[in-house]
């Protein structure tokens, strides 16, 4: 009860110290230093023992996961893209001196920035959304509170191992400054300004006593909890996290030492804790600490994954095109601020499709933080994580049996695209398959269909994108966007990209169209020429449209299968309403049926499949609001013939025969089909 109040008053604390990122008046500068200070302040309060190790990691990765913007960002001035390095010197030194610090800036300085305040203040507004209860507890040591550092040397954080021993003050050694650390000031009403001297190790309390959760009424963070002794570092259990020799090494020693220390022992300075650096630390958090995620930024993850998927053995290219499955197709709703979902899984054999596909043409990675793939070098990490997320389809795998007609399309297909891709020391030179395909016809024929079923045929990634998103979704970053994403789907060959309604990105160039329209355009025709591919690349274009009218003649030209995916026909239809009524329960005679696909001629697939859909609730109408409250499944009536007479009243044909004119004269001229 008293730790969970506790927990409640701790947490409330950590959301008003929260900032708001999302701030639309706060330049990037500004938020980098709010995010850096934010860091700074769960260091101090870790190295004080004021936040369970427990606690400051998952801040750690929370934050990390929250404002992967900025820290993910290539920008030297506002990016933290070495912020798992600088987290690290920043556990070993408050100071600025290090090698690795670029910012100048410390907890000395850094709240009183007055932009780190606007942040801080702005952070108030978002702070409901910032933590779960489970995110934030504090474990503060009685003996943080009560004991001096006589009692402290007597209770075994003794005098002799303290390398900062109160008798022997030194250049190195930490300074009391009674009352005004910067973190726990009992004074504190403002966020803490620091008023230690350079050199300055964080100070903290006597680790080796009874634990007692306490209530944190820090303001902003640290405030109100009385800590008589804050002069020892070792007497801190969470100082020894830092270094089995020295608690505090980096901070009290030179920047060579500091970043020895660093490469030697920071690895993951949080998950390699051992649970004795915490002492009679008893928090139930600090159990977990061996499951504890290693922390690393969404780049490092992202090469780190990368490189081992590399040394994966090359998946077997089997005989069968139906041989390699993969997941595709999940929901691309999350929105570009939608919660932030690390480019790779976080774990070893994390989520199916929860990634970058292992892939046997993926290079090797030069290590953490460079890029594995020369190919991605100048893609912006943020880019990928889009494509990735956004793009990349992970539903479940579309099968030939899937697809109702089109026998000619779907051998054409196989024989020019899927085995090709499947066999590429057989197709070869004059065998080798087009670069890109057209697929046009009627909405709702099943071309997307076709387009997963390509990549689940030939086990490659689908990226599939609406060009209409391409062009006004990433205004002005489309032609970034299309490079970047050619880029990642051959890094992650063999590959397919779909692109859905193609004709507007293709369109014919005129006089009107805007700049950033044309350059997109031109840099979608030179990816797609190959100019910037090998010959061996795998990747493939599948291009979808209802107006092939409208392309351009010099794109037409490049996508050089282009297949008519017409109206199903009658065979087709049948197979659909059959596939979709035998998930149901039903009762039509084949003589029925054989009428439902008679009164269907003129139906695309998405209107069949309408059909049914509308069908299927005829007998769930039959039913009263009362019935449909507590009836079983069983109960509900079969799916008889009338239902879908009833359906016939409401569903239409959606192409008109004018449409389909179009569609068979521009075949008849343009169409590689029989
Ligand atoms: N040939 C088909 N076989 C089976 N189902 C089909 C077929 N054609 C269409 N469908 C059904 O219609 C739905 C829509 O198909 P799809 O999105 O592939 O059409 P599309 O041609 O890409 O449409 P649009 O041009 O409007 O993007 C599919 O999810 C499927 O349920």
């Amino acid at each position: 009860m008293q730790a969970s109040s506790s927990r409640s008053v701790h947490l409330s604390e950590w959301r008003k110290s929260c900032f708001a990122i999302t701030s639309g008046t706060c330049t990037a500068g500004q938020k980098a230093d709010a995010y850096r200070a934010q860091i700074l302040r769960i260091q101090h309060a870790l190295a004080s023992s004021e936040l369970s190790q427990v606690c400051a990691a998952r801040l750690f990765k929370r934050y990390a996961e929250k404002y992967s913007a900025i820290i993910d960002s290539d920008n030297v001035e506002t990016g933290l893209n070495n912020y798992a390095e600088n987290i690290f010197t920043l556990a070993r030194s408050q100071q600025t001196d290090s090698d690795k610090w670029q910012s100048g800036l410390s907890v000395n300085n850094v709240f009183k920035m007055s932009t780190v305040q606007e942040m801080l203040q702005a952070g108030k507004r978002f702070r409901d959304a910032m933590l779960t209860p489970a995110d934030a507890s504090v474990v503060i040591h009685k003996e943080a509170i009560t004991a001096g550092p006589a009692e402290l040397g007597a209770r075994g954080g003794s005098a002799e191992s303290d390398p900062f021993p109160p008798s022997a003050p030194g250049p190195d050694r930490p300074r009391d400054v009674p009352g005004s650390s910067p973190l726990m000031g009992p004074q504190s009403p403002q966020p803490p300004v620091a008023t230690n001297t350079p050199k300055t190790c964080p100070t903290s309390a006597a680790p080796f006593g009874e634990v007692v959760t306490a209530q944190f009424h820090a303001t902003p963070l640290f405030g109100n909890v009385k800590k008589e002794n804050n002069r020892s570092p070792k007497a801190s259990t969470g100082l020894s996290v830092f270094s089995s020799h020295q608690p505090f090494p980096s901070g009290c020693g030179n920047p060579r030492e500091r970043k020895a220390g660093y490469v030697s022992g920071a690895t993951d300075a949080f998950s390699t804790i051992p649970s004795q650096a915490f002492g009679g630390t008893e928090d139930a958090g600090q159990r977990e600490e061996s499951s504890l995620p290693t922390f690393k930024t969404a780049r490092e993850q992202f090469w780190a994954d990368q490189h081992k998927k590399c040394r994966q053995p090359p998946r077997a290219s089997g005989p069968s095109y139906g041989g390699v499955k993969k997941s595709l197709g999940a929901s691309r709703s999350r929105g570009i601020f939608g919660k932030f979902v690390p480019p790779v899984p976080q774990h070893e054999g994390g989520e199916p499709g929860g990634g970058l596909q292992s892939k046997p043409d993926s290079a090797a990675p030069a290590g953490p933080g460079h890029p594995a793939d020369e190919r991605l070098k100048n893609v912006e990490p943020k880019m990928i994580e889009l494509i990735m997320n956004e793009i990349v389809d992970h539903g479940p795998p579309v099968t030939w049996d899937d697809i109702a007609g089109v026998e000619f399309t779907k051998a054409t297909i196989k024989e020019v695209v899927v085995w090709p891709m499947l066999r590429p020391d057989i197709f070869t030179g004059l065998r080798g398959p087009p670069k890109g395909i057209l697929l046009f016809g009627p909405p709702g024929t099943g071309k997307t269909l076709i387009g997963k079923c390509i990549a689940s045929q030939s086990g490659a990634t689908f990226f599939s994108i609406s060009a209409s998103s391409l062009t006004s979704k990433w205004v002005g970053e489309g032609e970034k966007m299309v490079r970047a994403l050619f880029a990642v789907a051959r890094s992650q060959q063999p590959a397919v990209i779909f692109i859905d309604e193609v004709d507007s990105l293709l369109s014919r160039r005129g006089d009107s169209e805007h700049e950033a329209s044309r350059r997109m355009k031109t840099e979608f025709l030179v990816q797609l020429d190959g100019a910037t591919t090998s010959p061996e690349d795998r990747v493939l274009v599948v291009g979808a449209t209802n107006r092939p009218q409208e392309i351009d003649e010099a794109a037409r030209r490049r996508l050089a299968k282009r297949l008519y995916i017409p109206l199903p026909e009658a065979a087709a239809r049948k197979q659909m309403v059959t596939g979709l009524l035998s998930r149901e329960r039903s009762r039509l005679s084949e003589e029925e049926v054989a009428l439902v696909v008679q009164q269907s001629a003129g139906f695309s697939g998405a209107d069949v499949t309408q059909l049914c859909r509308e069908a299927s609730l005829g007998p769930i109408r039959s039913l009263g609001a009362a019935d449909i409250a507590t009836i079983t499944p069983e109960q509900v009536p079969p799916i008889a013939y009338v239902d879908f007479e009833n359906a016939f009243r409401t569903v239409r044909p959606s192409v008109s025969p004018n449409d389909l004119e179009l569609y068979e004269n521009w075949n008849r001229t343009f169409g590689c089909g029989k």
